[in-house]
Parts: C-alpha cells; structure tokens; sequence
C-alpha cells in the first residue's frame, strides 16, 4: 500500500504544541507527516497526548503554537475526516440505518438521494442485513461495525480511529483488525490510528510513531515492512515479532525505562 503514497503529504504537523485552558501542556514540539495511502499508528504512555492529535487534526480544537497542514482534496464529495472512537457513541432510539444515515443527514442529504452511500457502507462493513435492528440488538463488535461504516459514509480522505476496538473480547479484535485493513486496501484510504497495544499497530500499520510522556513528542518512526495482505501468517512472521519488540523498546524508552529494560521487554 506504501506505493499509493505520494506528495504532498495529506497531513503535516509542523512543531505542534497543545496547551489546554486548564494549564496542562498536553503536546510539545510535536511534528508528524502522514501521506495519502498511509496506515499510520499513535503508540504511546496513557495521557501523553495521543487524543488531542486526533482533535488538533479533526479541527475541535487549535492548536496553542506551530501548524498543522492539510492538503485535502477540495474538488471531490469526500469529506475531510472521519472518526471512530473507542465507544460507538450510537443514537439508541434509532435504527443501525439511520445511524450511518446521520453525518449525511446533518450535511443536508435527503434520504433517498443518500440511500445508495448508506447502504454500501452498511456493506462495507458486513451489516446489511442488520439495517433495521437497533443499536441494543447488536453485540459489541457490531456496534463498532456500526460506528465504522458511520465514519465511513461520508468517504473521508483521513479516517482517524481512538482505541476503536480496546474493549472488544482478542477474537472479535483480531476480526476487525483483519475487516478494518481489509477495508482500507479497498477503498484506498489514509487512516491514523491510536492504540495502546503494540501487537496492534504494528499488524496495521505501514508506519508506527512511538510518542513520549506527557508532553507528547515523535520519539521513534517505525516503517512496518510486513507485506499485505496481513492475515494468520502475519502474526507467527519472526519479522513481526521483531518489529513488536522494535516498537516496545522504543515504548519504554518513551516511558523512561532504561535501554537495557527495553531492549529485552514484549509488549
Ligand atoms: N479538554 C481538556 N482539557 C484539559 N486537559 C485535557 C483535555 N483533554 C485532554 N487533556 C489532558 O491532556 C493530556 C493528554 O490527554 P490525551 O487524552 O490527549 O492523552 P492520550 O494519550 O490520548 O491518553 P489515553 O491513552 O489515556 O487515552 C492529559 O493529561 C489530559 O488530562
């Protein structure tokens, strides 16, 4: 997917420092490229600022010094970003249909002219049977699926998940990580993901960027040289065990452990 990359990139974060109201100086000197085709992991301690990119970037908040730079496409009926967070945040009165109808929806679009955009998402993510159920209907993983193809039916150019899968069981984890990459080489999307786990960025990721303690900084840029398609076979690759312990190491440095500590730790 490497090879969809190209310049300028879609994202740049120039020197970026994020000072809340409340004083807390959540980003310093933070810079970051993300091109277009990218799978880009945020890996680091809890705290240290790996929401507040996502919030910078989504434009809910400006950052107190440096830039962020986007080079979205204008022209098309994409939108900027999408968003999944690690609670589907699902409106329970409605029905999975008019959920991922809903970003449309608030654009304006009627429903029959939006008909056709929904109901390829609810595809996309494996749901169109569900279309009428309502959100308490659906188990965890579907209700996540939900969120996805919500963030998803607007066609955003970045689509940035927070944690989308931390409170999913390990099987139904691993499925969606395989349904999300799955999705990304089909649609030829850019994504930023924020995790806590190492194991999971590095099977997503093309790029794992390992930040620091409050404040957040890029302490390491991991290329993940996995080929795709990822699957089974990825998971007992040594190249991906060698990649993790790469990825730890750096987690605990980025944490304060000594070299010798990290150099030995798993994830
Ligand atoms: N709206 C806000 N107002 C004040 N402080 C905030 C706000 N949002 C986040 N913070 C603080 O900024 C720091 C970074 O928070 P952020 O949520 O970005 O970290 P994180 O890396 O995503 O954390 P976690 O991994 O635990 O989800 C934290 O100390 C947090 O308390």
């Amino acid at each position: 997917m490497t090879e969809a990359c190209h310049d300028p990139p879609l994202l740049t974060l120039r020197d970026v420092g994020m000072r809340y109201p409340t004083g807390t100086t959540a980003l310093v000197g933070m810079s970051l490229d993300v091109k277009a085709g990218e799978f880009v992991s945020l890996l680091g301690p809890s705290g240290c600022g790996k929401s507040t990119v996502l919030r910078l970037v989504g434009g809910l908040d400006s950052p107190t010094s440096g830039q962020i730079e986007h080079h979205w496409d204008a022209g098309g009926r994409s939108a900027p970003v999408g968003c999944v967070f690690q609670e589907p945040t699902l409106l329970p009165w409605a029905t999975v249909w008019k959920n991922v109808y809903l970003p449309l929806r608030l654009q304006g679009e009627r429903r029959s002219a939006a008909r056709p955009r929904v109901d390829e998402a609810l595809r996309l993510v494996g749901l169109e049977v569900f279309s009428k159920a309502y959100p308490r209907e659906l188990s965890g993983g579907m209700k996540m699926r939900a969120a996805l193809a919500r963030a998803l039916v607007t066609r955003p150019q970045l689509l940035m998940l927070d944690e989308p899968f931390a409170a999913l069981d390990e099987i139904t984890r691993f499925r969606l990580n395989d349904d999300l990459l799955a999705l990304w080489g089909k649609r030829q999307m850019t994504a930023l993901f924020v995790t806590h786990s190492v194991y999971e960025s590095v099977y997503l990721s093309t790029r794992v960027v390992v930040l620091s303690q409050r404040p957040g900084r890029v302490v390491a840029d991991i290329p993940i040289d996995l080929p795709f398609p990822r699957g089974e076979a990825t998971r007992s690759d040594p190249r991906y065990h060698e990649l993790c312990e790469q990825a730890s190491a750096a987690l605990r440095l980025a944490m304060g452990e000594p070299a010798a500590a990290a150099a030995g730790g798993g994830a």
